[in-house]
């Protein structure tokens, strides 16, 4: 097998990007995407491979004897649409595996931001799951993403939280990236909280500023990629949602009386976000063709995330806390440029409002359910 490893925090080393977690003899090798980061699970045809991407039997076993030409490292190369990564079948395990063990069906589901691990850190009785105790889970590469699901109550809510998210950049697949979110729907979560730490470009915006997302320009889109790419499965959603509106209107309301409650109305904007690739920042020409289409905050993550959650029908609230000020002018200022560790303090800085401002629009929710 040619080498894409990741420790796995035991000292061995997880293939990224197979998710199958296959390691029967044969099968170790077969379905991961070594021959590029991005992964493709099609590959083996033998009955034992009928985890995720096991749907695809049938397709030509890629080991060594199989190899035809077209072939990369000796492993013919078949293109699988991403929606074929996790069947419904492998979603429902998943979830199964979470509801049985936590005991509990939970209503909102959080995503964690780049250095906003804390808000899972304030979930009551919580149960926590490892994502490489839980079958057919990625693994978080990224620093600032601890890599645990974290189940149990906030402000009188069943919630669940992903403490670490996963990124396009890491190799991951959109639809690999966006799978926790079809996790949670199949767990029974409705809403949709997302955070994410991003760049200000809109002027107005200071360092350590919430912006709540109102919408989003989809970069990834643009180039054609998406999570739902490949054949529907209705049991999710329809072949063609709709995402005018997505972000919920109602509690980007709510979340603005709060900020006011808190007293920080003044570090709370309502937005654009945008989703690039990454993992490098943007250039200055970047930036400023982003700001000409009315962004005002940009970032890697979230986008794909909130596609699926809509796709399910789940409601949607998100925010960007600002973590840089993206320069849209020239200049040599090292200080000028982004980076992950400024990203990981101001988030650290600021986790207190940004936790208070989730446990209180939590409360809401739970209280006008109740
Ligand atoms: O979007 P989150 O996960 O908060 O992280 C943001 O911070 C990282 C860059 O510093 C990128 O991963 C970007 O997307
Ligand atoms: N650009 C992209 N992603 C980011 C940034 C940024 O400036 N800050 C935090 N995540």
């Amino acid at each position: 097998m040619t080498g894409y490893k990741v420790a796995n925090g035991n000292g061995t080393a997880k293939t990224n990007g197979n998710s199958n977690g296959h390691s029967n003899g044969h099968c170790n090798g077969h379905k991961s995407a070594d021959y590029t980061a991005q992964e493709n699970p099609t590959m083996c045809s033998r009955d034992c491979c009928s985890g995720p991407g096991g749907s695809n039997r049938g397709n030509t076993c890629t080991d060594k004897k199989g190899a035809k030409a077209g072939s990369l490292n000796g492993e013919k190369i078949i293109p699988t649409p991403q929606s074929l990564l996790y069947p419904y079948e492998v979603i429902e395990e998943i979830a199964d595996f979470i509801t049985k063990g936590s005991g509990m069906r939970p209503k909102i589901g959080i995503i964690c931001g780049s250095g906003l691990g804390s808000l899972a850190d304030i979930i009551q009785d919580p149960k926590i799951f490892e994502y490489e105790k839980i079958p057919n889970f990625p693994v978080s590469t990224v620093e600032g993403h601890a890599g645990r699901l974290v189940v149990g109550t906030l402000e009188g809510a069943t919630v669940m939280a992903m403490q670490g998210r996963f990124h396009f950049y890491e190799g991951y697949p959109l639809a690999k990236c966006s799978m926790p979110v079809r996790v949670m729907k199949l767990c029974g979560v409705e809403y949709l909280f997302a955070t994410n730490a991003a760049g200000g470009i809109n002027p107005r915006f200071a360092v350590g500023d919430i912006m709540l997302m109102h919408d989003h320009v989809n970069m990834l889109g643009f180039a054609g990629n998406s999570p739902l790419q490949g054949p529907n499965d209705p049991r999710f959603g329809p072949r063609f949602p709709a995402l005018v509106n997505s972000y919920n209107k109602d509690l980007i309301n709510k979340a603005i009386e709060i900020g006011k409650a808190m007293g920080i109305e003044s570090n709370i904007h309502v937005g654009v976000y945008s989703c690039l690739g990454g993992p490098n920042y943007e250039t200055i020409a970047e930036l400023k063709a982003l700001r000409m289409m009315g962004v005002d905050a940009v970032g890697m993550s979230t986008v794909h995330e909130v596609i699926t959650a809509r796709h399910c029908d789940m409601k949607v609230f998100a925010f960007s806390l600002i973590t840089n000020k993206c320069a849209t002018e020239y200049s040599d200022k090292k200080d000028e440029e982004a980076n992950h560790e400024e990203v990981m303090a101001v988030a650290k800085n600021r986790q207190k409002a940004c936790c208070e401002l989730v446990s209180r629009l939590i409360r809401e929710i739970h209280l006008a359910s109740a």
